[in-house]
């Protein structure tokens, strides 16, 4: 099960900014298609969050709609809304004085789900993100970051969610641990196909996680939006072409393929990233249908 997300016009001014002051969100808009992965990418405070948090109402917009499957959720009961959509933080957001079992089944237990079926589906879920079942009894502290974080993925998944919210899910773990978790993602999202909105301000997890990247500015205003090879290949400003690095000669990103996907290399040959799917035959600009398929293309030397 996965479902469609749309904004419409979404502008969010939170209380207590002047009236003048620019808003959080200005007037966003995107059509995200069910079951594919788009990351907002964007620096601190351009309003990804604020965006995430308007999908399962912990945040209501000033103006416009989000719609999923079609329905304004602002009709929706926000209780069962949040309920009915995944949501990974920073931090996990574990219940510190529940165990890894009880975290994971809370939510179906609270739709009403039987122990033993919710129990069943997280011991598949624990299995699904690589957790030995005896962490299933431990508490969170007694968790590393990387675990705590898989179990945080877990618990969101419990109730099947058709959406799910992740916001630097990976952002506090370390970068190998990050890299990692990065890979058992794109590894159960192809088995789940959900729809996930997935916030970072790094540009190495966006092109690795994404089927869609919308990089913001500040307001959430789209600067370019694509999969992560388009962006490469063609970036739409000077904004867009510093914000991937394409401008930096130490970083000198290109693409390159290996084994039937294409990897991101960095200037001294490093595996800095993979792309997430590959963007459809017929929709690619010509630029980033060459960069795609191409052995080896410098994007940075082009660009710089
Ligand atoms: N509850 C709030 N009250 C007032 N202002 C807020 C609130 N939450 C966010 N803001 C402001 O809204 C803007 C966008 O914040 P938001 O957290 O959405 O950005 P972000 O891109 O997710 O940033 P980060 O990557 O640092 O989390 C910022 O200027 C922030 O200070």
């Amino acid at each position: 099960m996965s479902s469609t997300i749309e904004f419409h016009s979404v502008t969010k001014r939170y209380p207590g900014s002047p009236g003048e002051s620019a808003p959080a969100v200005d007037s966003f808009s995107a059509q995200i298609e069910a079951g594919t992965t788009t990351v907002l990418l964007g620096s601190s405070g351009c309003g990804k969050t604020t965006l995430l948090r308007m999908v399962n109402r912990m945040v209501e917009p000033t103006d416009g709609q989000v719609l999923i499957d079609g329905t304004d959720i602002a009709t929706s009961d926000a209780v069962s809304l949040r309920r009915s959509i995944g949501y990974v933080m920073q931090n996990a957001g574990l219940l510190p004085h529940h165990r890894v079992i009880d975290n994971i089944t809370l939510v179906p237990r609270l739709l009403g789900q039987d122990r033993g079926a919710a129990r069943e589906r997280a011991g598949e879920l624990m299995d699904l993100l690589g957790l030995a079942p005896e962490l299933a009894r431990r508490y969170p502290h007694e968790l590393s970051g990387g675990q705590a974080q898989r179990v945080g993925v877990a618990r969101a998944l419990a109730a099947d969610p058709g959406v799910l919210l992740m916001d630097e899910p990976f952002g506090a773990v370390d970068p190998l641990v990050r890299r990692e978790l990065q890979r058992e993602m794109s590894r159960i999202q192809a088995e789940l196909g959900k729809t996930i909105l997935f916030v970072t301000h790094d540009v190495e997890e966006a092109l690795a996680l994404g089927d869609e990247i919308i990089l913001l500015r500040e307001g959430a205003h789209i600067a370019q939006r694509g999969s992560g090879a388009e962006l490469l290949a063609d970036p739409a400003d000077d904004f867009v072409a510093r914000f991937l690095g394409l401008d930096d000669a130490d970083r000198h990103l290109r693409l390159q393929e290996r084994a039937g996907s294409t990897v991101v290399l960095d200037g001294a040959g490093r595996v800095v990233g993979r792309l997430g799917r590959q963007p459809a035959p017929a929709a690619p600009s010509a630029g980033a249908a060459q960069a795609a398929g191409e052995e080896t293309e410098s994007l940075a030397g082009e660009r710089s």
